[in-house]
């Protein structure tokens, strides 16, 4: 990933007011990266980024919205991971309530574990990720190798 990173910002609606203070409290290190958002969450984003930046000249950074979570926005998300689209992934999820699309969620954390990309789903992993050294500088994150598996006779 190179310095400039995109980042996929997305919280359950019970988990979105704390998105929403992480964002406020951080929006000038997301200032410049390009971040991409589930339907709901990224309005509520880019509605703080107006409010931070109401008077100013400077501009918010590239806000890019999918469709709303249980509309399938989780599985577009997991598909930019698989095509190397994300570099990394904060992602407020409710441990206290079920979601209609539970499944797509699992399938979400599922492919940002086997992609390897840092991923917060609290926001204490979020602040310690955020302000990482590595989150200023390119990274790479290693690949296991899946040739053997690709490979496998059948
Ligand atoms: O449900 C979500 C993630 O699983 C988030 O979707 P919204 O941002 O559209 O609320």
């Amino acid at each position: 990933m190179n310095i400039r990173k995109t980042i996929a910002l997305v919280a359950h609606d019970n988990r979105k007011p704390d998105l929403l203070e992480w964002v406020d409290y951080n929006w000038q290190s997301l200032q410049g990266h390009k971040i991409i958002c589930t339907g709901t969450t990224g309005s509520l984003i880019q509605e703080k980024f107006n409010q931070k930046l109401k008077g100013s000249k400077e501009v918010g950074p590239e806000i890019i919205r999918l469709k709303s979570g249980p509309l399938g926005g989780d599985q577009q998300l997991g598909s930019l991971i698989c095509t190397n689209e994300i570099d990394i992934m904060i992602f407020l999820w409710d441990p206290m309530e079920p979601q209609p699309h539970d499944v797509d969620v699992k399938a979400l954390e599922r492919i940002a574990v086997l992609y390897n990309i840092p991923y917060a789903s609290n926001r204490a992993s979020a602040d310690f990720l955020i302000s990482s050294e590595l989150f200023k500088t390119g990274y790479k994150p290693k690949l296991k190798d899946y040739s053997s598996y690709i490979n496998r006779k059948i």
